[in-house]
């Protein structure tokens, strides 16, 4: 597989009112085609900011983001983007919130193959017959999946995803994290997702990414390498104890409770 993403010794301050307030120092991360990176790290980091410098929504100050070996210099409707918050329009029904994308990407699907697109996508994470509802008649976790099907509607080949299961109760997001799989399978894409359950980082990744304290560097990478998608009980195994003890041991020494040494 070759390298889709690659971010490169990525450093980045914001300018504040008291003076630069660095957040990336030093941030490394190759995501190869197909691949799916969850990045974990103490709060506050700077995660996020790395979700802005891939969907080309801000630029670094040092360091090169790159898309398939070209520069990132600014949004590309290649991209797609879910977060925690779904921020659905009230106004339009799910359908139509589905769609908007190919509203807005030039080129995008029109009329009834836009209808189709969407339906199908809505269908493959199980709203089927949700599709005139509005997005209050439904529940938090179907508005994540409604929300999914619109950051995947326009077929981007990367998918970004901001701690989309963050808000949602544990069942609810067990659920998603398989459906997640399942719509991998069916609408392959390259993957970035933040997230702080560690759990769920195992789950959906084949690469975690721990990022230091903040200002983040790259502290550690665990691949994890799988020939299918994982059933709920690959969680409940010696071998996902000890990757969730090692990315939380991490997790210790990234938020300074440890030093390296200590932990040696
Ligand atoms: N536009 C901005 N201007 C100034 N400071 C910012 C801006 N955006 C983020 N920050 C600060 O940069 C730091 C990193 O923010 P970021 O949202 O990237 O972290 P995060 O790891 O995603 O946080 P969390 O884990 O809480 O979701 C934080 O201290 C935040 O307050």
């Amino acid at each position: 597989m070759t390298s889709l993403i690659d971010i490169k010794g990525v450093r980045h301050a914001y300018k504040t009112a008291n003076g630069p307030l660095p957040v990336l120092d030093g941030l490394n991360l190759s995501v190869p085609e197909g691949g799916f990176c969850a990045v974990v790290g103490p709060s506050g980091c700077g995660k996020s900011t790395l979700t802005r410098l891939v969907a080309g929504l801000m630029k670094p100050d040092e360091g090169e983001v790159t898309l398939h070996g070209e520069p990132v210099r600014g949004p590309r409707s290649t991209v797609g983007m879910a977060f925690q918050n779904p921020v659905l329009l009230e106004w339009r029904s799910i359908l139509k919130n589905v769609m908007l994308p190919l509203e807005i990407v030039p080129g995008g699907l029109k009329g009834k193959a836009a209808e189709d697109r969407a339906r199908y996508l809505l269908s493959l994470v199980g709203l089927e017959g949700f599709e005139d509802k509005r997005p209050s008649e439904l529940s938090g976790g179907m508005r994540q999946r409604a929300s999914l099907c619109r950051a995947l509607v326009h077929q981007p080949e990367v998918l970004i995803l901001d701690e989309p299961f963050g808000a949602l109760d544990a069942f609810t997001r067990e659920d998603l994290w398989q459906t997640m799989h399942e719509v991998k399978a069916k609408e392959p894409f390259t993957g970035v997702l933040i997230t702080h359950d560690l759990r769920e980082s195992i789950f959906l990744g084949d690469q975690v990414v721990v990022l230091s304290g903040r200002p983040a560097r790259t502290q550690y990478v665990m691949e994890i390498s799988r020939d299918k998608a994982p059933s709920l009980d690959d969680l409940y195994t010696p071998i996902a104890a000890e990757r969730l003890n090692t990315l939380r041991h991490q997790i210790e020494i990234a938020q300074g409770r440890v030093t390296e040494e200590a932990s040696a």
